[in-house]
């Protein structure tokens, strides 16, 4: 099968090449860019070597549709929901690493992302590829909508409560901590190194494009959830992110009937590990890996749970969830070109 990458001069773009260039059921990749037709991708990304010869081509849907199968958009906001129609509507997969398809209402999309998204045919065409909960729906999707790499850590701890309706729908709060590597590869103030080492920041407080996406899960999942609160923090690390949840329990439950719930809930998905009891997990140890790690608390004291969740931003918060739904969308086994271990340390 031969892919193409728009956007692989970016980190998520990198990324995919990294595990699509390996895959056994990919043959070719071929890489787009906006602004280097014509470059080889090793001048932008010399670790990958010149001797891989591949060649940045300009964005031609025409030349897209008649050389490949399916197509990933690793673009900013804007970019995907003016283009992906144009491929849909002559028949490609695509699967979109942006935000432009993950809301179901654009006036939802329109106040949190301060910009405009497709057509709504489009946007309700969009599988949302939150690949444990939506297996079903991914096998036949057309258009994938790859979630964003916070919902994707927050909503795989969140899921097994919320469903089960354990915790009081107004009690969910999320404290969320993010490498840089989640803020792309084109510099700014914010992200350079003096403004990042030695460092903690805050940002985006209660207006996190993130917080409508995993409201969106949450109340089709119970439509009692309410509003959470979401607070997303840098801090000086490259790549991992770490979604500390709380939240009230609504019955008297107890931490060894949590973890059997969660590891009920994912005992058929590889991706998602479940710590022992008094065990937490750390970015480290999902560092270049497609893993979801996840550990559980109970305070008898407060009534509340802590769910701790741990992913790799670029991995199963981008480009590793992307080709799972790749390989569920083509029936393949869905961890197909994904099963590497973590680097540690
Ligand atoms: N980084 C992360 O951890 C995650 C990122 N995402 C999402 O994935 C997408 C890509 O992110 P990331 O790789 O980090 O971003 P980067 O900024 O690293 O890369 C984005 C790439 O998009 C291309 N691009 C820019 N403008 C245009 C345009 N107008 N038309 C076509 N291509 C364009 C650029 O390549 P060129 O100039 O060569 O065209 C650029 O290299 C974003 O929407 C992001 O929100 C989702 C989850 C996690
Ligand atoms: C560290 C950092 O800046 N992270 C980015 C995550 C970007 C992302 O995944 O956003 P999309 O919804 O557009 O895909 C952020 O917080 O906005």
């Amino acid at each position: 099968m031969n892919i193409a990458i728009i956007g692989a001069t970016g980190y998520g773009g990198i990324e995919l090449l990294r595990f699509l260039q390996h895959h056994p059921h990919v043959s070719n990749c071929f890489v787009y860019s906006s602004s280097q037709d014509g470059a080889l991708l090793a001048d932008s990304f010399p670790h990958i070597g010149e001797r891989e010869g591949l060649i940045l081509r300009k964005i031609d849907i025409e030349q897209i549709v008649s050389t490949c199968e399916v197509v990933f958009f690793a673009t900013p906001p804007g970019v995907s929901s003016e283009l992906a129609p144009l491929l849909i509507d002559q028949g490609m997969k695509v699967i979109d690493l942006s935000g432009d398809f993950r809301l179901k209402d654009r006036t939802v999309y329109e106040k949190w992302y301060k910009r405009q998204t497709a057509q709504n045919k489009y946007l309700q065409q969009a599988v949302y590829g939150l690949t444990e909960w939506n297996r079903e729906n991914i096998r036949s999707a057309q258009l994938l909508s790859n979630p964003g790499c916070y919902p994707t850590a927050t909503l795989l701890g969140l899921a097994p409560l919320v469903k089960n309706r354990l915790v009081e729908e107004d009690s969910i709060v999320v404290d969320a901590k993010s490498g840089v590597s989640g803020a792309g590869r084109q510099a700014s103030l914010n992200t350079h190194f003096s403004e990042v080492n030695e460092n903690v920041k805050i940002y985006k407080v209660n207006a996190h494009q993130h917080i409508p996406e995993i409201e969106q899960m949450l109340t089709d999942w119970d439509e009692h959830i309410q509003p959470i609160t979401f607070s997303t923090h840098l801090i000086p690390m490259t790549r991992g992110i770490m979604a500390t949840i709380y939240a009230k329990a609504k019955t008297d439950v107890s931490v060894e009937m949590l973890l059997d719930l969660y590891k009920t809930s994912y005992e058929n998905s590889t991706f998602v590990r479940i710590r022992k009891q008094g065990q937490f997990p750390s970015t480290k140890e999902v560092y270049g890996s497609n893993y979801c790690d996840i550990g559980i608390a109970y305070d008898e004291r407060t009534g509340r749970v802590t769910v701790v969740s741990v992913i790799d931003n670029l991995v199963k918060g981008a480009a590793g969830q992307a080709i799972q739904n790749f390989n569920v969308m083509m029936g393949w086994d869905e961890t197909s070109g994904l099963l590497f271990a973590p680097i540690y340390p």
